[in-house]
């Protein structure tokens, strides 16, 4: 560390307050997994719905409460330039040993970026680059277990793996799961099981991670030079008896686990980075901003996101253009060819008939990222005055830029400021890709389209506009809903069918007959809209005609009412061991 010049107690006072407003951050979110192992044992599942809500609110109060230390204990906004360098200096000197440097580099950050304006933002004051490095931190307990399946046997060893979470609920029947698991396993070498070598070990990470319903472990086999990472997830039965659901061994269908399109983890972690560099062992095409992001870490998510773009600007050339599909007419939105994800800013003016206003569309953004995404609304990060190089905007896009979105944007001689930003993962529009797709695509993805709208009626979410382009299909095939101006709480709305026209003169003349309040829906309409297609129209009514009738929704919305929170299986449900080894097949092996 760079000593400062002479000793400065306003600096390190400023220093220490950071560290000690990070510091209790921290603490209060690791005790948000905590108390997620509780709820998972006690399978209060609304708590754990709660829990990972309010959670994401606390790095805000946390920031916010110290913002508000430092301009009352210190006069923040007054102080000289040198001062605030020099916090820098001894912020970094109370990060040795510390468990979560980066997270509280970035925390530095947050806070002087609300006190000080964007000239300042550069590595003398804030952490542009990270100054402490997070190799090899020391954890206690370890982040990770190792186990020798050499010494007792894989049985053994994985009874004990299990043992190892301590969870306070019996299994039903642990011994069948974990057959299942090495009969799994047995399928998916073909039988042909690697040679056992000399360093084979079993490594688990010592959390579980919560989501929802479901606690999951994550590990891998190391054997010699290779990995071969697995995930177990560990459900409840219907008698309230621990089991494990399946197991999943491929790298991709682990990292579907982590898609943006899914609820952020719980998971109790001393040292974050060492689970960070262990998913990462596992999943190498999760980067790690999507790590940190699905770890609950946002803030993190978003820094580190934000200095791989600025990397990937360096060693790119290409144009950020208008993005392919359908303009919206609330978002304006572009993106950038060589790199996955889309770049949304609310327009100035809304076109055709919306109804929503700024603040609205930023609240249901909101609402989205506290809600449960089911795997079928994609995240979204949000940004504030990003600068970006204005000779790599097309020519067309500038202009769409100054006409639609004068008021986020400031132009300065090279460089091109956007005061509010949304960032998403860039998926195919809907609507392009049925018009690209052959017979057989073309009718997955339509029934894809309903399951999803089904998924997000059971999760409480109406999407208000339904129409394809409203929807991506990402590069897994599945199908995500994207447009949330207009989204709304299934239990705020009224579902209703049309009543009977007086006469057949009405009933033709186009005109509506009955009365329409605010958070009506008719879901009869929908056909009209978006059946349009003979296809589309066939596959549909094959497999979703009841979306089309007031009677399925209202259903839905009981069950919601009810308390009832549904299953989501982040995988396909063919592989559940339920469904995988069901009880005839069972029976025939066991013959
Ligand atoms: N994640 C994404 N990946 C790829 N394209 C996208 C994505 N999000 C938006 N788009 C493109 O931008 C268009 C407008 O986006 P979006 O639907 O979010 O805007 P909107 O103004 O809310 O739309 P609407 O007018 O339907 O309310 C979409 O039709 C699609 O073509």
């Amino acid at each position: 560390m760079q000593i400062p010049e002479y000793y400065n107690p306003v600096a390190r006072e400023i220093a220490q307050a950071l560290v000690d407003g990070f510091n209790r951050h921290y603490r209060l979110f690791r005790a948000t997994s905590q108390q997620a192992k509780q709820l998972f044992e006690a399978a209060e599942w609304q708590g754990v719905q709660k829990l990972v809500r309010d959670r994401i609110q606390f790095y805000d109060e946390r920031v916010h409460e110290t913002v508000q230390r430092l301009k009352h204990q210190f006069h923040a906004d007054l102080l000289d330039d040198e001062i605030w360098q020099q916090a820098k200096l001894y912020f970094i000197g109370l990060l040795t040993n510390h468990k979560q440097p980066e997270l509280a580099e970035t925390f530095f950050n947050s806070v002087f970026t609300r006190i000080l304006h964007r000239d300042y933002f550069n590595n003398d004051f804030i952490f542009i680059r990270p100054a402490i490095s997070t190799e090899y931190i020391e954890s206690d307990p370890p982040s990770y277990r190792s186990y020798y399946p050499k010494q007792r046997g894989l049985r053994h060893t994985l009874r004990q793996i299990v043992a190892d979470f301590g969870w306070r609920r019996p299994f039903a029947n642990l011994s069948r799961d974990l057959a299942w698991v090495i009969r799994a396993v047995d399928e998916y070498f073909v039988q042909r099981w690697p040679q056992a070598e000399a360093n084979l070990q079993i490594q688990l990470l010592s959390s579980a991670f919560y989501r929802n319903k479901t606690a999951y472990i994550f590990g891998k086999v190391v054997n010699g030079g290779q990995i071969y990472p697995f995930a177990l997830p560990v459900l409840h039965d219907a008698d309230g008896r621990l089991y494990l659901d399946t197991v999943l061994l491929e790298p991709w269908r682990i990292g579907v686990l982590f898609s943006f399109s899914r609820a952020y983890f719980m998971a109790d972690m001393e040292v974050p980075s060492g689970y960070v560099q262990f998913l990462r062992s596992m999943l190498p095409t999760k980067t790690k901003a999507e790590l940190y992001t699905m770890l609950g870490l946002q803030k993190q998510g978003k820094n580190t996101f934000y200095r791989d773009f600025m990397q990937h600007l360096q060693h790119s050339n290409d144009q950020f253009t208008v993005a392919p599909g359908i303009r919206g007419l609330v978002m304006l939105v572009f993106t950038l060819p060589s790199y996955p994800y889309v770049f949304k800013l609310i327009k100035d003016v809304f076109g055709g008939p919306k109804e929503v206003d700024r603040a609205t569309v930023k609240a249901k953004y909101q609402l989205v990222k506290r809600h449960d995404r089911v795997g079928r609304m994609a995240d979204t990060l949000e940004f504030s005055n990003v600068a970006f190089p204005k000779a790599r905007f097309s020519d067309e896009l500038l202009d769409e830029l100054r006409r639609l979105a004068t008021s986020s944007i400031e132009e300065g001689d090279d460089t091109l400021v956007i005061k509010h930003l949304y960032i998403e993962r860039r998926m195919k529009p809907l609507n392009l890709y049925l018009m690209n797709s052959d017979t057989a695509e073309k009718e997955r993805v339509v029934r894809e389209y309903g399951d999803a709208i089904r998924d997000l009626a059971a999760a409480n979410i109406f999407p208000g506009d339904m129409l394809f382009k409203n929807f991506g299909v990402t590069r897994y095939g599945r199908v995500i809903f994207y447009d949330y101006d207009e989204i709304e709480y299934m239990t705020d709305c009224h579902f209703r069918r049309i009543p009977p026209a007086p006469n057949p003169e009405m009933e033709m003349s186009g005109e509506v007959w009955y009365p329409v309040a605010r958070g009506d829906v008719f879901p009869e309409e929908f056909g009209t809209f978006l059946l349009g297609d003979p296809l589309v129209r066939r596959v549909f009514l094959q497999y979703h005609r009841e979306l089309l009738d007031a009677g399925f929704w209202q259903h839905k919305q009981q069950r919601i009412r009810d308390g009832h929170i549904e299953d989501f299986y982040p995988y396909p449900v063919e592989m559940r061991f339920c469904n995988r080894y069901p009880p005839q097949v069972r029976a025939l092996a066991a013959g």
